[in-house]
């Protein structure tokens, strides 16, 4: 059988009196592409924040389990916690370090998430050396895998908006995810530029024996890449499915035409 990485158990998140996510359950299988969709305001960076850690559902449960099948509620822990656990994120809004180089966005990005202590690193303590070594080599072979080694020195801010998009998910392959979760990679990208995101999300699946859960409004994507889809509308889903039955699911028609009146 194949192991679920993620589940949520009625997740429900209430801003006073906007019930932003409600009686949320999903399920996201081992090396699956999930994909959450709706429309503007519908709840789904709202529930990345109550995977993630950022916010603690007001009620509900989120379960996720490891590598070797131990399943762990990591309802309300500390997204650094979460991380550490194994599953990555990136955002709608671009994160980088504008000033660094692409090297050196990743390289953080890796030493974050390993804890080095600062006092060993400004001392150059045993054991430290090696330890950078290791990294810079991971690094190393990460960008080669992924295409930015020959950019490596530029500065994040220099490369083009669709590489910086890219950039941002490799900071978080740099921290060897088993989940990864990606709010909007396509946005701001021309057709062009989101046909080959589809590839590589689909490559660095297989490269890196990902389970991916994203957020996007980009559907020719959504509809190409996804396994299964989850359609959220204020806050309740009101549709799962694979991308045909989704296509033609009468109440995913009537929200997303409801949005273009209102537009
Ligand atoms: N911190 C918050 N405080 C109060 N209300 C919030 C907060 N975060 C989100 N909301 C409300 O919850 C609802 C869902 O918002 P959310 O950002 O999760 O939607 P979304 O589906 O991600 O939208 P978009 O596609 O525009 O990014 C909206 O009504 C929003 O105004």
């Amino acid at each position: 059988m194949i192991r679920t990485v993620l589940r949520t158990e009625h997740v429900t998140m209430q801003f006073g009196g906007v019930i932003a996510v409600n009686d949320l359950n999903i399920v996201v299988k081992e090396h699956e592409i999930i994909a959450l969709i709706g429309p503007n305001g519908a709840g789904k960076t709202t529930a990345f924040n109550d995977i993630t850690g950022v916010y603690t559902p007001t009620k509900g449960r989120v379960i996720y389990t490891k590598t070797n099948g131990q399943e762990i509620d990591i309802t309300g822990k500390k997204p650094s916690e979460i991380a550490q656990l194994g599953i990555a994120r990136t955002f709608q809004n671009i994160r980088l370090f504008k000033d660094l180089s692409v090297y050196e966005n990743v390289l953080i990005a890796k030493h974050l998430h390993l804890k080095s202590n600062f006092v060993s690193a400004t001392f150059r303590l045993p054991g430290y050396k090696k330890e950078e070594e290791a990294m810079r080599a991971d690094v190393e072979r990460l960008l080669k895998e992924v295409k930015l080694w020959d950019v490596r020195n530029e500065k994040a801010s220099s490369l083009p908006y669709g590489k910086q998009r890219y950039l941002e998910i490799v900071r978080a392959l740099a921290t060897e995810p088993q989940l990864l979760l990606l709010d909007e990679p396509a946005a701001g990208m021309n057709p062009k530029e989101t046909a080959e995101l589809t590839d590589f999300i689909r490559q660095i699946r297989d490269r890196f024996k990902l389970t991916i859960f994203m957020i996007e409004h980009h559907m020719d994507l959504v509809m190409e890449i996804s396994d299964r889809i989850y359609v959220l509308d204020f806050g309740t889903t009101i549709a799962t499915g694979d991308p045909a039955a989704i296509q033609n699911n009468e109440r995913v028609i009537k929200a997303y035409l409801g949005e273009d009146e209102d537009a």
